[in-house]
């Protein structure tokens, strides 16, 4: 559990985090949402105690300082090109182990489980991004860590790459552990987080599971598809439904209620080739979300 309360970051007159509070649980994958420049990666080095600022984040109760053996209790990966270029990936995992009273064993076993066992004695400085983003995670993963940090994890990933790290992800908090990760892409996120924490402009807009978000943030809707829109129309409007035309022969209710829809238009006797709800995705819901942040609009992915 990660429990984060009234963080603070200024750099100068603008507050890149601003008043914070929300809190991480274990066993799902919570999603950290925001723009390019809404202050994730502030947060995340905040978390970790690489920033100074005001408020306060407790893992399972303590703050990153104070943790007795921090690399067990929290893994992060925060920038993952931060890697010494001349150093092979092995060398890389063993120092770090060391530090952290790892054991060698422990590094073999990460670099198998993020697909690096056979490129463990290539130098960093050839590595793609991706397989940068594979170290750093293994890295972030030597302690066997109670919670996950990743900003940005995904970056430099092809399709194949993504698809893994939502597996790991699923995978580690289904061991029970609480991961967090960042992202500024929405359709990311959509397929791997259960809950979420939404900024904007370093200010929470949410913290809630996904669906949750969906539902507060958007409308859902009935589209009815029939040759007699416009008979169809006049008699829903007269019913009492809010409804707009899509196409020449689709109409949407404005309505969450399938059932009432449907139980009007059949009232309304005439031909209907196709009902169904349209269920808004987690895009729509970040827009109306943040719908009056103008600057943050612009920016989002
Ligand atoms: N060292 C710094 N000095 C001054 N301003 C900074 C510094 N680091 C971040 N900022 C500002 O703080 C705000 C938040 O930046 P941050 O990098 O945390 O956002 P982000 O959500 O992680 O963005 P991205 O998705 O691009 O990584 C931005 O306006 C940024 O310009």
């Amino acid at each position: 559990m990660i429990t984060i309360q009234g963080l603070t970051k200024r750099y100068g007159d603008e507050l890149a985090v601003h008043d914070l509070t929300c809190t991480i649980r274990p066993g799902v994958v919570t999603g950290f949402l925001g723009p390019n420049g809404a202050g994730k990666s502030t947060t995340m080095r905040l978390m970790l105690g690489l920033d100074s600022g005001e408020g306060e984040v407790l893992f399972h109760g303590r703050p990153y300082r104070a943790l007795p053996n921090p690399a067990r209790a929290v893994g992060a990966l925060l920038d993952a090109r931060a890697a010494h270029p001349g150093r092979s990936a092995l060398q890389h995992l063993r120092m770090i182990a060391a530090g952290a009273g790892i054991s060698g064993q422990r590094v073999r076993e990460v670099l198998a489980a993020v697909g690096l066992d056979e490129a463990r004695h290539r130098r960093i400085g050839g590595f793609s991004l991706g397989m940068q983003q594979r170290l750093g995670i293994a890295a972030a993963l030597l302690g066997d860590p109670e919670h996950v940090v990743l900003d940005e994890p995904t970056n430099g990933l092809d399709p194949e790459g993504v698809r893994w790290i939502r597996s790991l992800l699923r995978n580690l908090a289904d061991e029970g552990r609480t991961v967090f990760v960042s992202s500024h892409l929405l359709s990311e996120i959509a397929q791997f987080a259960d809950d979420l924490v939404v900024i904007g402009e370093g200010r929470l807009i949410a913290a809630e599971p996904v669906r949750q978000f969906i539902t507060a943030n958007t409308r859902t809707r009935v589209v009815v598809r029939t040759p007699e829109a416009d008979k169809i129309r006049t008699f829903l409007r007269g019913t009492g439904f809010q409804v707009q035309p899509e196409d020449v022969d689709a109409l949407v209710v404005d309505s969450g209620d399938v059932d009432a829809v449907s139980a009007a238009v059949r009232r309304a006797g005439l031909p209907v080739r196709e009902l169904h709800t349209r269920r808004s995705s987690l895009e729509d819901a970040f827009f109306n979300a943040t719908a009056n942040a103008t600057s943050y609009r612009g920016g989002a992915a």
